[in-house]
């Protein structure tokens, strides 16, 4: 069992890529190499710390990260989350990514919001043991599709007057899938605290395969050599009304940003608004809403332009749909 501890996430990633490199084990599951640890717990005790940013090693695109945090929390499963990431196209069954956790999450079998009813279950009963999300649905999952969940289930608890979050994950690419399933889960982590009234207390991700692609080990060897100490900040609070959340989930994802002017959501509109204005080719205004877009996200978006200006070809390899 690997157990680690750190209160960023970039220096959660590091160390766990030092660790898979050292203790990892070959296997090949469907066709492709990878190096696994079975059985580790990862804790984050500052989960505002959740951007992985360790340049120039790992470069994550801050857009799909937020876009795929606000696709997941809207309960969506709509193909706008394409334009943050094509990659995911290919595990698609009829143009839809069947194991989309968005709809699980808000609409399980069409009916129950999960995310409302461990918000009711701990307001209730704040020392609940009950207040579980679950994402893996047999029906579903057995029955062939390309993309099945690999977070299994999310559970919250309040202990000590603060917010408890554990993930369990029956398989995670590190170097591809950890920052941004990470990054999703600790903002779920936080919305959730603030609905409770309660401080955030550790961000605890348990994962069954903790594993690296071999075409990743070259950067994971440098993630985990260049891991100086970094001062990675917290991002800003995070908090809506729990009746506002359809709506700033909704102004968030079409990039209206004067929509939610003032609050914290305007810099995540801003930049799915850059990245938009990027694709669509406009590096002026995608460049110049990125100088607006305060702390880690402002300057990771504005180095993920740099790379892909500095490059000929996209590099993308992807196993979990990632960049
Ligand atoms: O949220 C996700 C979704 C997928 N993956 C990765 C884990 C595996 O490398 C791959 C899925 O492959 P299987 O475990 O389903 O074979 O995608 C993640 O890391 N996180």
């Amino acid at each position: 069992m690997l157990v680690l501890s750190a209160g960023d996430a970039t220096g959660l990633f590091a160390a766990a890529c030092e660790a898979v490199l050292a203790e990892g084990i070959e296997v090949r599951p469907r066709g492709m190499t990878t190096q696994e640890v079975m059985g580790a717990h990862l804790r984050l005790t500052d989960p505002r710390r959740r951007f992985v940013d360790l340049p120039p090693a790992r470069v994550i695109n801050p857009a799909f990260a937020v876009a795929e945090a606000v696709w997941i929390l809207s309960g969506s499963d709509g193909p706008w989350i394409y334009d943050f990431n094509q990659e995911l196209l290919r595990y698609t069954d009829g143009g839809v990514l069947r194991g989309a956790y968005g709809p699980r999450l808000r609409r399980w079998h069409g009916t129950v919001d999960q995310l409302d009813a461990v918000r009711r279950e701990l307001l209730a009963d704040a020392d609940s043991r009950r207040a579980v999300v679950t994402l893996y649905d047999p029906q579903r999952d057995h029955s062939g599709h390309r993309d099945v969940p690999c977070t299994l289930a999310y559970r919250f608890f309040l202990r000590a007057g603060r917010l408890e979050m554990h993930t369990t994950m029956r398989s995670q690419d590190l170097w591809l899938g950890f920052p941004y399933d990470i990054f999703t889960a600790t903002l779920i982590h936080e919305l959730l605290a603030g609905w409770l009234g309660a401080p955030m207390g550790d961000y605890h991700h348990h994962v069954d395969s903790l594993h690296l692609y071999a075409h990743n080990r070259d950067g994971a060897m440098k993630a985990a050599t260049d891991a100086a100490p970094v001062d990675a900040p917290g991002m800003a609070p995070m908090t809506v009304e729990w009746d506002d959340l359809e709506f700033v989930l909704g102004r968030v994802a079409v990039g209206d940003y004067a929509g939610v002017a003032g609050s914290a959501w305007a810099p995540f509109a801003r930049v799915l608004a850059s990245y938009r204005a990027w694709r669509a080719g406009d590096r002026d205004q995608a460049r110049s809403l990125t100088a607006h877009i305060p702390g880690v996200l402002g300057a990771a978006l504005g180095r993920w332009y740099d790379l892909r200006t500095t490059r000929s070809t996209p590099v993308i390899h992807t196993a979990g749909g990632a960049p």
